[in-house]
């Protein structure tokens, strides 16, 4: 969907738009009727059936202006949330094809922020802005063109009171343009503070960091109450300014119209009119102000909406992807995250299709990039990936994706039920078959013996399970999944003893399977029947062979080896 079919009104909003207009003339009506009354008033015309007539007639426009507002507000309401929903449906659908290497930590709070705050401020501009700033104009005309057929020069006065406008709403855009910008950064960058805090409030208790002592995201609230403080002070007294000016027209109207009645050229009734028109005209232009000044900050999610419409797409592709083997190679890949510091440089290696790979290598060497890049999270620099002899820079990451099973360090779970955890990566599978995925990943066991089994929720992000538990459930997922690629990221050390037994036994059954495996191995026991071992440092492959080969080079491998065994005799 493009950027301007997401922004486009409908029928809708035009009709709202229209009923606005009806309802501000009706409103000027009321005034026109009280004018001709007190005219008959004055002229000492007024009867008692007059008088009925007028009320009757004040009636009528009342309940016209009721059907009116009712009509103009239901269908701005209908109408805005019609483009709001095209807005989310856009922003959901485009955050499908932002690449997963976009989704940092600032870019997290932009995304939250545009999907939610921008799209409902962008909805209040189209369901209660405009209608009002549309309903106080055409008030304001008819008030102005009326007094203008009784007093040219008061109805000019009224109108340069208006003009007012035109420079204190210069100002005052001029200080949203300043003031709105810096408060939406310092919100973006607040959200994803919020986030971070959020997800690390675990980690922040246990070292006492919970509340006020977090600085980080203190700071960034405090920012954002500065910043919003800062914004008032700077178009508080604009507005102010401008109130005092625009009151100014009440005496010269005043003397206007007094000075036309002394000379006989005006009626009573008129004098009265003018005179009273200015307390209407302020009290419009003022509430213009305000609304104008609002819209004008309101537009400001809309460039953020439009900012994530036009973020870089991942490179579509309608490239077919079913290789008939399902071999990996990497030739001469080179990757950084950021510019200035290469993680991988000159990767090589082939992995024959349903080889068993390990990767091993100290913490930081780069072991968990070559797996981001097999599951094309991000796109080398240099060099070419291959699965089953096809290049996949060149395909969608959505067809990449179902060939590729991975068990990961951080293993994701959605709050839900354990048997709707595991059948995520295959929807369509029977309870039988999930069972059986949890009993090879080993966690039929610990499921049983919850309360209520497989219809247990597990909290946010499975925090009702322990660590071991949760791996043992994204193992059930890959099994299930059956995909012909499996990357697992080993990480027992970590768990309790009973915990990395039962996960060892799980990736055992899991690597029995024909499938291409390429794991990171963090303890080496569990990879000596590895077809190739992959020994990585400093983002470069140092060493490659089998256990044997590597324990006889005696090189990295082979000192690894001895220190685990080492650690395990201590
Ligand atoms: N998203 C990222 N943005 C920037 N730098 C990153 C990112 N992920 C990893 N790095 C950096 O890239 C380097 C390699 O990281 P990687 O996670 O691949 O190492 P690893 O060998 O898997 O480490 P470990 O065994 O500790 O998991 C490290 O210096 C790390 O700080």
């Amino acid at each position: 969907m493009d950027k301007k079919h997401a922004f486009r009104k409908n029928i809708s909003f035009y009709l709202s738009v229209v009923f606005n207009v009806i309802e501000g003339m009706l409103a000027g009506f009321n005034f026109i009727v009280l004018y001709y009354t007190i005219k008959a008033l004055i002229t000492e015309q007024l009867t008692m059936s007059m008088l009925t007539q007028t009320i009757l007639l004040l009636g009528a426009v009342f309940v016209i202006r009721l059907i009116v507002y009712a009509f103009g507000y239901t269908r701005g309401q209908i109408g805005g949330a019609q483009v709001s929903r095209i807005l989310r449906l856009s922003l959901g659908d485009k955050m499908k094809k932002i690449p997963l290497s976009s989704f940092t930590k600032a870019q997290i709070g932009e995304y939250i922020n545009a999907t939610t705050t921008s799209v409902n401020n962008y909805e209040n501009i189209l369901t209660h802005k405009i209608g009002d700033i549309i309903k106080n104009t055409s008030f304001s005309l008819l008030l102005i063109g009326f007094v203008a057929t009784h007093s040219i020069s008061a109805g000019i006065v009224l109108l340069c009171s208006g003009l007012l406008l035109l420079p204190s709403l210069y100002l005052s855009f001029l200080m949203v343009k300043k003031y709105g910008n810096e408060k939406k950064n310092i919100m973006t960058k607040n959200t994803s503070d919020v986030v971070e805090y959020i997800n690390g409030i675990q980690t922040l208790r246990s070292f006492g960091l919970g509340g006020v002592k977090n600085k980080a995201t203190t700071d960034s609230m405090k920012a954002y109450s500065d910043i919003s403080y800062v914004y008032e002070i700077k178009v508080i007294p604009i507005g102010t300014i401008f109130s005092i000016l625009c009151w100014f027209s009440l005496p010269i109207v005043l003397y206007l119209a007094g000075h036309q009645w002394l000379a006989g050229n005006l009626e009573a009734s008129s004098f009265f009119l003018i005179s009273i028109s200015p307390l209407f005209t302020c009290k419009l232009f003022g509430t213009l102000f305000i609304d104008l000044t609002s819209y004008k900050n309101f537009m400001i999610a809309k460039r953020q909406i439009e900012a994530v419409l036009d973020a870089e797409e991942e490179p579509s592709s309608d490239a077919f992807f079913e290789p008939e083997q399902y071999s990996i190679a990497f030739h001469n890949v080179n990757f950084a995250y950021s510019q200035e510091e290469p993680v991988l440089r000159d990767i090589n290696f082939e992995i024959g299709s349903s080889q068993f790979v390990a990767i091993v290598g100290p913490s930081g060497s780069g072991k968990s990039t070559i797996l981001n890049l097999i599951t094309k999270y991000y796109e080398p620099n240099r060099g070419d990936i291959l699965i089953g002899q096809q290049t996949i820079q060149s395909i969608a990451t959505e067809k990449v994706m179902p060939k590729i099973s991975m068990v990961d360090q951080d293993t994701f779970l959605f709050n839900d039920t354990i048997l709707n955890n595991i059948r995520y990566t295959k929807p369509e599978a029977t309870k039988q078959e999930i069972i059986n995925a949890a009993k090879e990943a080993n966690c039929h066991d610990f499921i049983e013996k919850l309360a209520y089994g497989y219809d247990t929720i597990i909290g946010e992000n499975g925090n009702k399970l322990s660590g071991g538990e949760r791996q043992r459930i994204s193992i059930a997922r890959a099994i299930l999944k059956d995909s012909p690629i499996l990357l697992l990221d080993e990480a027992t050390a970590s768990l309790d003893i009973e915990n990395e037994l039962a996960v060892k036994e799980a990736i055992k059954n899991l690597l029995k399977k024909k499938k291409t495996v390429v794991m990171i191995a963090h303890t080496l026991s569990i990879i000596k029947n590895a077809d190739n071992i992959l020994v990585v440092d400093g983002g470069q492959i140092v060493e490659e062979g089998s256990h044997q080969s590597l324990i006889a080079e005696e090189g990295k491998y082979a000192a690894m080896w001895k220190k685990e065994h080492q650690l395990s005799i201590v």
